[in-house]
């Protein structure tokens, strides 16, 4: 990695001083210097992740005028003026289409919102494959608690026109993969394949600024995180677990906390550490989460940071996926954590 330690990470325009900070690292600067090291690199996937930034910084500008389009009228509605207000999830998904599409890196595009694949117009047709939950934790956004985009980009591997086999590559073979918090600052979390390094919006000069270098997830930490309404619906590996976090034979119990945005969930479990489940219950037993878009990119950053991401069985970036909104159990954060219950699966299988 660049040696960027004489550079200042926060506040790079608005340093105490209200001086300009001349040498601040922004994330095209630092996915170029990252692309210069690779021979013969074509600067594709930097203008690839630069269309997905222009769509991270419209999204966030959208959430936060969502309170406002509150006012005048329901999103998916007619406001005051007689004008249909788009809803914030369809207009987040316009907008990585239409930005992928014309950034001509892409052929194929997987997205939450859309019951199939779609193909790029062949003469606008890149080398790369993009799944993508545009808009996450869209139960939030009336209640403005944070959401999130979440993407995972693949390199094509037929010969010809892509093909459903182009998307339905397992996880390990992400080539970048991250997502955007549009919390009380938007943030963009990124990995290359070579460490994860998150930029901060800095709404002063529109760039995304490196203000995370190097995220590691510590190896074990102090909180556990899943929908515990679903409680009776669990297996009895998860229930036992989660009960030896609550009433632990020695030690403190462990705090519990639950956004239920998977972004934001994610988030604070790779900044503080713990794990972040949501499993198989005995209505949905493949979880409910989704593999492609949601599962794959999260796993992919956590295992960059030093986590473990696994559907309880295998891991998740080796799960083969058979169709685009496939859904798998997940339990991911710190190492041990994640360990504890998969050795706790074991365990108790063996005891059937
Ligand atoms: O309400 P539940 O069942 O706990 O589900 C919460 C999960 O659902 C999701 O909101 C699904 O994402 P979408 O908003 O993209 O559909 C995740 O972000 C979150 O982890
Ligand atoms: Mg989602
Ligand atoms: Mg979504």
């Amino acid at each position: 990695m660049e040696n960027y330690s004489n550079i200042r990470f926060l506040e790079p325009t608005m340093a105490s001083t209200g001086q300009l900070d001349t040498n601040f690292v922004t994330m095209t600067r630092f996915v170029l210097t990252e692309q210069r090291k690779i021979p013969y690199a074509t600067g594709e996937l930097t203008q690839l992740l630069n269309s997905i930034l222009t769509c991270v910084k419209a999204i966030s500008s959208a959430v936060r005028k969502a309170g406002m389009a509150h006012l005048f009228g329901i999103a998916g509605e007619t406001n005051i003026q007689g004008e249909e207000v788009k809803k914030l999830d369809v207009l987040s998904n316009d907008l990585f289409i239409n930005m992928l599409r014309s950034s001509y890196t892409t052929c194929l595009l997987i997205s939450e919102e859309n019951e199939t694949v779609i193909e790029v117009e062949t003469d606008k047709q890149g080398k790369y494959i993009v799944c993508f939950d545009p808009l996450d934790g869209s139960s939030n956004i009336d209640c403005l608690v944070s959401i999130g985009s979440i993407f995972a980009i693949y390199k094509k591997v037929t010969e010809g026109a892509p093909t459903l086999q182009d998307g339905l590559q397992k996880g390990k073979n992400i080539v970048a993969a991250g997502y955007a918090l549009y919390g009380s600052a938007t943030m963009v979390v990124l990995s290359t394949g070579n460490g994860v390094n998150g930029f901060m919006l800095d709404p002063a000069i529109g760039e995304f600024v490196l203000t995370d270098p190097d995220m590691r997830i510590k190896p074990r930490g102090k909180i556990y995180s899943i929908n515990e309404g679903y409680a009776s619906l669990w297996d009895k590996t998860v229930t036992e677990y989660v009960r030896r976090k609550k009433y632990p034979e020695s030690g403190k119990p462990y705090g519990a906390r639950y956004i239920g945005s998977m972004v934001a969930d994610v988030h604070r479990t790779i900044k503080y550490g713990g794990i972040f489940m949501y499993p198989a219950t005995k209505d949905s037993p493949n979880g409910k989460l989704r593999l492609l878009y949601e599962c794959n990119p999260m796993a992919y950053i956590i295992e960059k940071a030093g986590g473990l991401a696994s559907t309880g069985k295998i891991p998740i970036l080796e799960v083969v996926p058979e169709k685009i909104h496939q859904r798998v159990p997940i339990f991911m954060g710190s190492k041990e954590d994640v360990q504890e219950i998969l050795d706790l699966y074991k365990e108790l299988e063996k005891q059937d």
